[in-house]
Order: C-alpha cells, then structure tokens, then sequence
C-alpha cells in the first residue's frame, strides 16, 4: 500500500503529497489522519497521512518509518477542513493541519551533529575538533547559540563525510502518571494483619485501612488518609502486602473545585422568542447561521446553556467559543455548573500538558461540550450539533500568525458540514457581522432589554478639559469622584477601567519633548515601575531608566501616561479607605491569580475593582452599581479603521458590567472628546445609532463591509530592498487585478519598523476578485527563494485585524 503525506517542511517546495511505501509491518495499523515519521532528505520528519493509494507512478519511493497514533487524530472532516485553510488562508498545509492539534501532539525536532568515526576525528577542521573530543554527538542547538561562525567549517566537514546532520524526532506527549499503591492480594489482608504481631502497630493501622478501602491509592493521599508514613508503606510493600505501581491519569485544572448543578432558568418571554428558530434547527438538522444581538445582561448565556442541553439530548456535541477565557472563570464556571464533567476547557492559561489531557477528552467523546478560546473551534469532535461565538466582534478571534484565520469562517464551514446552528452572540455585533444578518445572509434574533425588567446604567460623559479648565488637575473628575465616594459609603462596589492600548507609560523629556524609543522598533518604550526598567513590547528589547535626556542632556526626564498602579497610588491618595484589586498583565500572571482576585471580589473583600481589558466583559457581580472608565479616547486615535467601532464595544462592554440585578447602575466616562459619536451614542446605548452612522463612514472611505481589505505586508533589514519588493507587488497587483480593485501603497506600514527590520505595505480594497487568491500565490511564488533564505518576508493578511 502507498500513502499519500504532507510532511512537516513549511517551505513552497515541500507543500504537496508525499509518496510512501507502507511497510508490512505497519500495514495493519495505519490510517488515515495518523501522524507518521518518514524519512525526507537526509532528515526523519512528522507528517500526515491524507489519502492512500494502491499503487504510485514514482520510483523508489521510502518506506513509512514509524506510526505515531493509535487513532487518527484527524478526522475526515478536519482533513477537508485543512483543505479548505490551505486555500482560503493562504498557508501551507502542514501549517493548517497543525494548527487544528494542541501542542503537544506537533513534532519537536533536535538536530544533532555527529562524529561518524572516532579515528577520522583529526580530519576535522581544528577549531571544531575540541567540540568532538570527549562525544560523538553535538546539539545543534550548542552550535547555533554562540558559535554561528563554526557553520561555514561544519558544512565542508559534513561535505567531507566526517561529521554527519542527524535530525531527531521527539514526540512531545507525555501521559501524567502517578504512583499508587494497592493490597497484592485483598483476601489474604485480615490473615497479614493477624500474622504482624504487636509490634507493628503502625503497619496494622495500613492494613486496616485496605480492609475497609480496598482499592489502589495515590501515596500521597494514603499518607493523609491513613494518617502513615512512607516509611511503613515501604516496609508493607517489602512484604508483599502492598504493592506499588504507576497509573496514568489526565491532568484536570478544575478538579480541586466542586461546582453546584444549577438548573435551567424559566426563559423570559424575549428568551423563548430568540431560542424557538435555535430548536427548530437543532430539530430538523439545519445548518443556520443565528446573530443573537442581545443588550448587556440579557440573558444570551442562558440561551446558550439551554441550547447546548437540546444538543447533548440528541447525542450530540458542542463548541463554545469565547475570547481568551482564562480571563473569564465567571464563564467556565456557568458551563461546568450546568453539565459538570462533560465539559472540557481549553485556553492559554493551560499548560502543554493539560491542554493536551482536555483535547484527549473531547477526541475519545467522553466529554460533549468544548468552552475554549479561538483555536477551540478545531475541537476534534465527530458529531458537532451546534457551534457558539460568544462576543462575536472580539478581534482575538482572528488569529494574526499563520494560518491567518477568523474563527468566525471555520465555524460555518463546520457548521453546514454538521447541518447544524451556528450562534454569534454580542451586544456590539461587529459591523461585518449585523451588516450580513440585516442582509438576511445571517438570521438576526434581538434581545434588546435586560432579564427581569432590570435596567440598562445611566451613562454620564464628563469632558475632561473642562476638568483641566477648572483647575481639576486629578485623573479624577469631580464627577466620578463624588460617585465613588458615594459607593464607598454605601457599602457597594465600583468598577474602574483603564484601557491598555495606546495608553501605557511612556518616558518624556519635558524640556525638549523628547520621547524614548527602542532602538530596534519605531516604537516608544514602556516604563515598567516594578523593575524600573523601560521595555519594548515588540521585540523585548530593555534598558534602564535614563538619568538625562540623550537628546538635550536635560535632567527633566520623567515616565508619562498612567497605568494602572498609578491609578491605584491616585487613589490610595484620595480615597484613603477604599480597598482596590487591581488587575492587570502584572497581578495576574500567576496561575489561577485572575480567578483568586475576582473571587476576592465576589465576596465583598474590595471596594474597586481596577483593570485593564481583561475587566470589559464576563463579569456578573450584583454588587456593582458604578462603572468609571478614565481615558474614553485612548483607542480612538489609534491608526486603524475600526478604532471607533472597537471603542464603541469596549466602552459598551465595560458599561454592561453595572447594575446587572437589583441595585440600579451608574457609569461615568472620561472623555477629551465628548463630542465623537463612538463615545456619545454609548450614553445612549444606541447600537444601531452607532451602526447607521459608522456604515456612511465606511462606506465613504472604501472600507468593510462595503469592501474587503488585504494587506500584503514586506519586510527586510534594508530599507532600499523594502521599498523596491513593495513597490514591485504594488504594480504587479495593478497590472493582475480588474480596474475595480483599489490597490494602495506602498507605504510604511504604522509601525514602520521592528526587531530592526523595516516594514511596507499594499492594501488591497475590492468587492469581488475571482483572480485575487491566485494572484496572491504568485506572487508569494516569485519571492519564494528569497524567503527561504530567511531574509525576506512576505506576508498575506486576507481580512486583516490588527493594522500595525
Ligand atoms: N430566564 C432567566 N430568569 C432569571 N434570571 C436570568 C434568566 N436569564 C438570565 N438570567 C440572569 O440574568 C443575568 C444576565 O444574564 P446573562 O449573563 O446570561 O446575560 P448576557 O446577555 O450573557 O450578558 P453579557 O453579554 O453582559 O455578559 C445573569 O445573572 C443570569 O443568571
Ligand atoms: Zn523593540
Ligand atoms: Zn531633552
């Protein structure tokens, strides 16, 4: 038998099918979708199995080295779906197909340089010798790290035949196992307990406990349980009393918790209105595509949850996506709460490890329902019977490396392969989104007020050059202050947002204006108050604070803007008495921190609840009855189309989180442009007032959804060579596009360098382009050889995202 492998080389030579041969041996045992090792070039390589055959037209054709799986890890379906990520995301395959799998299941590769023969050793240039002459074998990685001028000398000696390229595969899934212990024979234990005599008390103490539990023990719980040592085990399993052995275990981040079952709610009236078409499709096994646009707080978690229930009824199963959710325990928590331990989590917070354990689970189908991040939506589920977006419009469900895929296009590609529904929920729906649903290509279903007749906050914009006007010099209004002061006294809680983009601390000469920046990124530099460092976020680059100005030499050097700690010394300073949690990238990093401060405030331990994005959204507190946001504008002026509608949604996300139950909500936003309609219809809660108004803008400026953009971006440490690739795509998109298509650029791209390499860019603008996608390869074909030698980039971006 011949079978067909897309083999782990991402480079444009390499993305095809493979011919191999299967040995005999193996024949019995492979399939399609099984990972295999095969040899290629001089190497041992991963790679997929995708189709067999019974003959092949080549001449020796190698053998399939090893199989990796015991089952496919992917399936039929998946496979299309690679197909169709290949095409539409222009990557390579090797690049989609791993991008469906969890880390631990993608080859890991060690090259090694090897010595073939000891007594050849003094033909080896002299400089190396020294490295071979205690081993045979070298890390490349030993080489690579200090020693790159050695490359051009181990090249002529592997040309030589002295010295040998080996490359290693490591397959990086470890099973979590633990050591137990168990009685050798349970009926002889009441006969051992007899036999030990008096003097060992402690032992008999073991034995009794076997008696009573007789079943295998992890140590360590038995030390516990049985109040013993590992002294006393050890001396019953010398005895044969015992006996010791390793048993393999998944690895689960919820299992320290108990969850309380809820039951489904009774659905309010609007509720049943929006699930009836949801059933009917879960029903009739139809693929739809639904937008739930549903307010703040009303109740589209409880669709989801009862929706999933019908699914699981029919023997189906689920994806729910929502963005990153470590940042959401509140979230995992609603769906562990309901369906326990058919649920499995996947997101970042997890390590190689346990997402590898959770993915396991959903692969062999002892769990029905997935609640993770983007990459979720790969879940290697069989029988998918409905898939969930949760705030559909979060940028992060796009992913911006390859394969440049929206979470949003695998979905329906799932969903009509499984004729089944497919739920995108948000309060601000992203215009690409409502635009379709109001075309009908998606069914919109509206919830447009809150659970239980509860109201939407009252929402206050303060200028705060009026603030400055009158003499408030504070990051305070009087406004916002006055509210807070009230809640402290009040006993109820308040919610401070701070945005983190475009608002970070910068460091400013305040004599000549000087702001400092990375010497390898056209960025300016964070100031990090805990290390007293200033740090690039782009490429890590860091030095320490600067003592004068290097432009003007002036003392007057001072850190800008204001993070979050500011804001929490700020308030430490005029709200002596509040209690603050502060949550940010720095207070969070820890493992399960994020869920440990909100749990803090959950029970009434703070006062204010102070953070960044990772607050916006999720967040379901009865407690909270004032939101203040205290730079309304730092995302607006960023260099990007949908920086208005981005504020619009985080502004409306942030206000969401107030007076959610019985206590009525407050929301104060700091503003230095009230005026800007992204920030004025918030006051409103006027989504379809922002859509209407943001729609003419784009439809003036030629942007989505009236067009589709794609950027394709060039970088190269030379500026001249930048330039001259850029402009050179720039004419061949001219010269290859209908004249419909507006082609843009070359121009540096907003942030115009990083890592020291200088960036442009083409951006495409069209409506229809049945060429593009073949246009697009070719030119990715034409700079192939100069992108393999690792100097050039050339990057697609269908539908970009994040613009910078
Ligand atoms: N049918 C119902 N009966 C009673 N309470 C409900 C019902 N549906 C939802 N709730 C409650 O109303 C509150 C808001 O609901 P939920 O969190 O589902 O809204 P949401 O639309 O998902 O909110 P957001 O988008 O703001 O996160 C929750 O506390 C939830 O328990
Ligand atoms: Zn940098
Ligand atoms: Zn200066």
């Amino acid at each position: 038998m011949i079978v067909q492998v897309v083999v782990d080389v991402p480079t444009g030579g390499t993305d095809r099918l493979f011919d191999y041969k299967v040995p005999v041996h193996l024949l019995p045992m492979i399939e399609i979708g099984m990972r295999v090792i095969v040899p290629f070039g001089p190497r041992k390589v991963q790679g997929f199995v995708i189709s067999t055959s019974e003959e092949t037209e080549l001449e020796n054709v190698k053998e399939v080295e090893e199989i990796l799986d015991v089952t496919p890890v992917l399936t039929n379906e998946l496979l299309q779906l690679g197909e169709w990520l290949t095409n539409s995301a222009i990557c390579f395959k090797i690049t989609a197909y791993q991008a469906m799998l969890p880390a631990a299941l993608r080859a890991k590769y060690k090259k090694e340089i090897k010595l073939v023969d000891q007594n050849r050793i003094l033909e080896i240039p002299e400089e190396l010798r020294v490295w071979f002459e205690h081993r045979d074998v070298v890390d490349w990685e030993e080489f690579k790290l200090n020693h790159i001028n050695l490359m051009p000398l181990i090249k002529r000696a592997i040309s030589m035949g002295v010295l040998e390229a080996v490359y290693v595969v490591k397959d990086k899934v470890t099973h979590k196992k633990v050591k137990v212990v168990e009685p050798l024979c349970r009926e002889d234990l009441s006969i051992q307990l007899m036999q030990l005599g008096n003097r060992a008390a402690k032992q008999k103490e073991v034995i009794e406990y076997f008696i009573k539990f007789p079943t295998a023990v992890p140590i360590t719980e038995l030390i516990e349980q049985a109040e013993t040592t590992r002294g006393t085990i050890k001396a019953l399993i010398e005895k044969n009393v015992l006996v010791e052995k390793e048993i393999e275990v998944s690895r689960d981040p919820y299992a320290n918790r108990s969850f309380k079952r809820t039951n489904p709610l009774p659905l309010t009236r609007n509720q049943k209105k929006v699930i009836e078409p949801i059933y009917h499709m879960i029903e009739n096994k139809k693929h739809e595509t639904f937008l739930i646009h549903g307010v703040t707080g009303s109740g589209k978690t409880e669709i989801y949850l009862q929706s999933i229930s019908k699914v699981i009824g029919q023997e189906k199963e689920a994806i729910v996506l929502v963005p990153e959710i470590s940042l959401t325990p509140q979230m995992v928590q609603r769906f562990k709460e309901r369906f326990g331990s058919l649920v499995a989590v996947l997101h970042s917070g997890l390590s190689v490890g346990e997402k590898y354990d959770e993915w396991r689970k959903i692969h062999n189908g002892s769990v029905k329902v997935v609640v993770g991040a983007r990459s979720a939506v790969f879940a290697p589920f069989k029988n998918i019977g409905i898939i969930i977006i949760d705030e559909e419009h979060e940028a992060t469900y796009k992913q911006e490396e390859n394969p440049r895929y929206h979470a949003r296009d695998v979905a329906i590609q799932r969903a009509s392969y499984y004729k089944c529904p497919l739920i995108l929920g948000s309060a601000t729906p992203s215009l690409e989104t409502y635009a379709r649903a109001k075309k009908g290509v998606y069914k919109l279903l509206s919830m447009l007020e809150r659970v239980n007749d509860v109201t939407l906050p009252t929402v206050e914009i303060v200028d705060m050059r009026e603030e400055l006007k009158s003499g408030n010099r504070s990051m305070f209004s009087k406004q916002l202050f006055d509210k807070l002061t009230d809640r402290l006294s009040r006993g109820e809680q308040s919610v401070l947002f701070l945005n983190r983009r475009g608002y970070s601390t910068f460091v400013m000469c305040r004599d000549c204006g000087y702001v400092a920046e990375c010497p390898h990124c056209d960025i300016s530099l964070t100031y990090h108050q805990t290390s007293r460092l200033l740090k690039c976020h782009y490429c890590g680059h860091q030095e320490n604070m600067p003592k004068t100005c290097s432009s003007c030499n002036s003392e007057h050097i001072r850190f800008f803007g204001s993070g979050t700690q500011k804001v929490e010394e700020e308030i430490t300073k005029v709200l002596p008495g509040a209690r603050v949690i502060r949550m940010d990238v720095d207070t969070t990093r820890k493992k399960g921190a994020h869920e440990k401060l909100l749990t803090a405030f959950d029970q009434g331990k703070a006062d204010i609840l102070l953070g960044t994005q990772m607050i916006a959204k999720g967040l379901d507190f009865p407690n909270i009855t004032l939101v203040g946001v205290l730079a309304a504008d730092s995302m607006l002026h960023l260099p990007d189309f949908r920086a208005s509608e981005r504020t619009f949604q985080l502004l409306t996300q942030v206000s969401g989180r107030a007076g959610r139950h019985k206590l009525p909500g407050e929301v104060v936003i700091q503003t230095y442009t009230p005026e800007h309609y992204s920030i004025d219809l918030v006051r409103q809660h006027d989504y379809l007032a922002f859509f209407e108004r943001e729609m003419s803008v784009r439809k003036l400026q030629n942007y989505p959804p009236y067009y589709f953009i794609t950027i394709v971006q060039v970088s190269h440490p030379e500026i001249m060579k930048v330039i001259e690739v850029t402009e050179k795509i720039g004419s061949f998109l001219r010269r290859s596009l209908s004249d419909k298509a507006i082609v843009l650029g070359p121009v540096a791209s907003p942030i115009a360098r990083i890592k020291d390499r200088y960036r442009y860019q083409c951006m495409i603008k069209y409506k229809n382009e049945p060429t593009l996608l073949a246009v697009l390869k070719e030119i990715n074909e034409n700079y192939k050889r100069e992108i393999q030698q690792g100097v050039l980039q050339v990057s697609i971006d269908m539908n970009p995202y994040v613009l910078m």
